[in-house]
């Protein structure tokens, strides 16, 4: 028999975990990411007007309380204390209180000022009637009790007193929290600077989006879709462009990247192929801190440090760079930007597809929500770019999960959890 080599037992199937390689859980991962990272970007000061988007670098204190003064809530009349059930005829002093300059004259005891929305209560006024609720004729006012004292006003600093902290550090500036910033008065806002993001496409079969490709070049498609998201993340994209497979000119880059950004995204070469140099590079450099995770898609997702700057070396199928990007490399940015560790939200709803699968791995596939169920993209191929642009979420089926039959609760986390 010698001369003959004896052939493994077939598998063919390159999720299976082979037996004796430690196959890093996710959450191990994440965990791991969560302690080692801390916040790399410095602060600047700006204007409130570019506050959106930004990640705060200190806590924000109102300068003025919201309102700053009491004022009505409705257009009416206005007096001073309550009144009791029953008929009450008031005299309607010749002014006018409207929303700008206060009413500087003081509405005498037992007269009503007409009053409307958003004006200054004057002094003497602190009651206001509907003015639906009123009859006015000959310079008075009738309306029927019982009113309480302080009806239909807003009392000053009711939302939000002077000096209190209405934004905390590490939060990112939303649409909402932009209203809040202006209706206090703030003016310039401390923020971080933002984390600049380097990414970086490998392989020989690459061409550029929009340039003519050869029949057996591909679009590199990663480069655009990871650009786009960090941009959506709040991060700032610096485009390395693409890479050849060859060690020594992905080690050059590498060095660029680690130069120009806070972290390096490469897509392609995590694998344990010839011509798989983004992991193999960073082996040989001893950087690698992370490689083989149970998860699908992902499972080739190569972590390191390349001159101290974090790398997230994904796969190069698009599908897989695109969870990975998710699951590990947005949480872990955040905290990067000073953000703090942000996990996606997500809510358990009904699964409307069945599915086997092996246990001891995490996976994700494309989902959609239709009619309060989710439901998967038809194929679970990692080169299938289609299926990215018909899901708005991902299904994150657990390591214990076996069988999934219709109506089972499955977690579905919607792509905006991720600000996409
Ligand atoms: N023998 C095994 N082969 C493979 C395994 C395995 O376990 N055993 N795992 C497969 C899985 S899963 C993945 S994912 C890939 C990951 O490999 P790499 O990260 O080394 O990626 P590449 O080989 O460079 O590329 C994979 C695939 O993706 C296409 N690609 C790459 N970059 C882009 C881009 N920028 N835009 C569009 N498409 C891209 C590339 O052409 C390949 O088709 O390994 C499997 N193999
Ligand atoms: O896990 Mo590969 O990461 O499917 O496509």
């Amino acid at each position: 028999m010698s001369g003959l080599i004896t052939p493994p037992p077939l598998r063919n199937d390159c999720f299976a975990l082979p037996a004796g390689v430690h196959w890093t859980p996710v959450d191990e991962a994440l965990a791991l990411l969560r302690e080692r990272l801390t916040p790399v970007t410095g602060s600047e000061t700006v204007h409130v007007s570019r506050a959106m988007g930004r990640v705060l670098a200190d806590d924000v204190v109102a300068p003025r309380a919201n309102p700053p003064l009491p004022n009505t809530a409705v257009d009416g009349y206005g007096f001073a204390g309550g009144r009791p059930e029953g008929p009450h005829v008031l005299l309607l002093s010749d002014e006018r209180a409207a929303a700008g300059p206060r009413l500087t004259s003081v509405v005498p005891v037992g007269q009503a000022v007409r009053i409307l929305t958003g004006a200054a209560l004057p002094t003497g006024v602190d009651t206001v009637v509907l003015q639906e609720d009123v009859t006015v004729a000959d310079g008075q006012i009738a309306f029927n009790g019982p009113i309480k004292a302080g009806a239909n006003t807003r009392r000053a600093g009711e939302d939000v007193h002077k000096g209190d902290v209405i934004l905390k550090a590490g939060l990112r500036v939303t649409a909402a929290d932009m209203a809040i910033l202006a209706a206090t008065g703030v003016d310039q806002v401390d923020v971080r600077v933002r984390l600049r993001v380097a990414v970086v496409s490998t392989g020989d079969e690459l061409v550029e989006a929009g340039e003519t490709a050869k029949q057996d070049q591909i679009f590199d498609a990663n480069r655009p879709m990871l650009l786009s998201m960090i941009t959506a993340m709040g991060h700032v994209p610096v485009d390395m462009g693409r890479c050849a497979d060859d060690r020594a000119a992905l080690s050059r880059v590498l060095d660029d990247a680690a130069r120009k950004a806070d972290v390096v995204i490469t897509s392609g070469g995590a694998s344990a192929g010839d011509e798989d140099h983004v992991s193999s590079l960073l082996t040989e450099v001893g950087a690698m801190q992370m490689w083989r995770i149970a998860i699908k898609p992902g499972r080739p997702l190569a972590l390191g440090l390349w001159n101290n700057t974090p790398v997230f070396g994904l796969p190069g199928n698009p599908v897989a760079a695109m969870v990975c990007i998710l699951v590990f490399a947005s949480p872990a940015m955040a905290q990067l930007a000073g953000a703090g560790w942000v996990a996606p939200v997500g809510y358990d709803v009904p699964a409307n597809f069945t599915k086997s699968k092996n246990e001891g791995r995490r996976e994700y596939l494309r989902a959609r929500i239709c009619d309060g169920q989710v439901d998967v993209f038809g194929s679970e191929g990692s080169g299938r770019i289609s299926g990215l642009s018909w899901a708005d979420g991902l299904v994150e089926l657990t390591e214990e999960a076996q069988q999934i039959n219709k109506g089972d609760l499955v977690r579905y986390i919607p792509l905006g959890s991720y600000g996409l």
